[in-house]
């Protein structure tokens, strides 16, 4: 068997990679940060300071702490409350639209969108967004959707010290300001898992940072 042909779902993760690419080069609002280890991409005011205050509050209300409702790979690594907004309220509706359409992403392939709130001492250890595809779990998620492509992060707040995401093989920290939107492709432009998107949340010394992310996978999401 050719190396090629024992990687999950390459081909899709390929093509996305040059479609969202294309589109977010053309986009005057999208700053790329200047690597070559990892496509990743930062929007100033993609929300307002309006919208962040109403994700905080409703983060507040479905946050719970990581390990009641995750497996045990997840809970290892992240020590913050998170929790899913319901994907029906018309207010999460509009603001996942914004986040496809952004990257030109189809809505059945997000997963759905996951609020975090992590107080002082909490943290979220380096970790990669994509899937291990040798590990036990990877049997369900091969049958939901599959690898997951792009991630889309956005800071909700302002933290007083810490809580940083720091993308350790980039060697880039970057400090949450609210509204903005981080954008990063999970795979390389040949359609592989990108080592270079290994990345952290780093502790909050002081204050509170919230956060929200959307995860996109290589196939149709259930
Ligand atoms: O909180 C952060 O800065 C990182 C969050 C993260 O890595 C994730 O949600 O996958
Ligand atoms: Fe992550």
């Amino acid at each position: 068997m050719s190396k090629t042909a024992t990687i999950p779902d390459q081909g899709a993760l390929k093509r996305i990679g040059a479609q969202v690419r294309k589109r977010l080069e053309a986009d005057p609002q999208a700053y790329k940060v200047p690597t070559d280890k990892a496509e990743i991409f930062a929007i100033g005011d993609f929300f307002s300071a309006e919208e962040c205050q109403r994700l905080i509050g409703m983060i507040d209300a479905v946050a719970r702490p990581s390990e009641l409702h995750e497996t045990a790979y997840v809970a290892k690594f992240r020590t913050s409350y998170s929790g899913n907004f319901d994907p029906h309220d018309p207010f999460v509706k509009m603001i996942s639209r914004r986040i496809d359409d952004l990257l030109g992403m189809s809505p059945a392939q997000g997963e759905r969108i996951q609020g975090q709130r992590y107080l002082p001492g909490q943290e979220f250890k380096p970790h990669n967004d994509w899937f291990y595809t040798d590990q036990e779990y990877w049997q369900i998620e091969r049958k939901r959707g599959g690898q997951r492509c792009w991630t889309a992060m956005a800071f909700l707040n302002t933290v007083e010290e810490g809580g940083h995401t720091h993308f350790v093989e980039v060697g880039a920290s970057i400090e949450p300001k609210p509204g903005v939107l981080l954008v990063w492709n999970n795979a390389t432009p040949e359609g592989e898992p990108n080592e270079g998107t290994l990345h952290a949340g780093t502790p909050v010394i002081k204050g509170s940072k919230y956060v929200l992310t959307k995860w996109y996978r290589a196939r149709k999401h259930d």
